[in-house]
């Protein structure tokens, strides 16, 4: 655990949200309290910043975290022409390029659901708009009950990929359980990218960049009981280390 005043600083990507007639720049609490369980310290990073905004923001962090969110990547992004009506174009246009930023930099990155479908699509892979309307596929959708302990609930299972960093994190169990609160998912995994795990209709779950210091994003939401299942910890420990790690020089 980082000492006080010397703890990793992670960079938070921001969702814009409109509240009442406010404009606004938000993150889901749930994540940014993991960061913090782990000895990381959350900055968040708001839409609207150039080029040289992202390089100077860089310069002061020690890792990048891109959270989940209701909105889903622009089409165009990936080469689709359907139309996407909950689009998030401010987070598009700060998280892919800063994505390809942070893979320049080695600066180490952690994806979830819509942060690691926009890992995929930074790196040239592409999603499928609406998983559960393919054949053969599950519902990967998020319960409609409002109760975190449903909604947050195991959903289905995951196997772990052989040859991936997580089978070497976990050298004796292949068979996980986890929540799932995503209607998107990847269609075409991008260049590059390993895959860690899929879900029991082979929709891949989660993928690395073993070359990277820690380049690794994940579909479904281990920052639910962060501190407590056993692949959330594997997961945000090693995160926020590799942010440590960046930080020490
Ligand atoms: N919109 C994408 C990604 C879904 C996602 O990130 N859900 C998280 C919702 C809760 C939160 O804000 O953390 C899709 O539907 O695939």
């Amino acid at each position: 655990m980082s000492e006080s005043g010397n703890k990793p600083v992670i960079g938070v990507i921001s969702c814009e949200k409109t509240v009442k007639i406010y404009q606004v720049q938000s993150v889901n609490h749930f994540y940014l309290q993991a960061i913090r369980d782990y000895g990381g310290l959350p900055l968040l990073i708001p839409a609207g910043c150039d080029e040289a905004d992202r390089e100077q923001l860089l310069a002061m962090v020690d890792g990048v975290f891109l959270p989940g969110s209701p909105s889903n990547v622009a089409p165009r992004h990936y080469g689709a022409t359907h139309e996407e009506p909950a689009t998030d174009e401010g987070r598009d246009d700060l998280s892919l390029p800063i994505i390809r930023q942070c893979l320049g930099k080695g600066i180490p990155i952690f994806g979830i659901c819509r942060g690691f479908q926009e890992m995929n699509v930074a790196l040239g892979g592409q999603l499928h708009p609406k998983v559960h309307e393919l054949s053969g596929y599950l519902d990967h959708r998020e319960p409609e009950e409002s109760e975190y302990e449903i909604k947050y609930a195991f959903a289905h299972g995951l196997t772990l990929q052989e040859g991936g960093l997580f089978r070497q994190w976990f050298p004796d169990q292949t068979e996980f359980q986890v929540n799932s609160l995503h209607g998107q998912g990847v269609k075409s995994v991008a260049p590059r990218l390993v895959v860690e795990a899929v879900a029991p209709d082979g929709l891949v779950e989660a993928f690395s960049l073993p070359e990277h210091p820690f380049f690794v994003g994940v579909q479904w939401h281990p920052e639910w009981k962060a501190t407590e299942l056993p692949l959330s910890k594997a997961l945000f420990s090693r995160f926020i280390a590799s942010a440590q790690a960046k930080r020490a020089g």
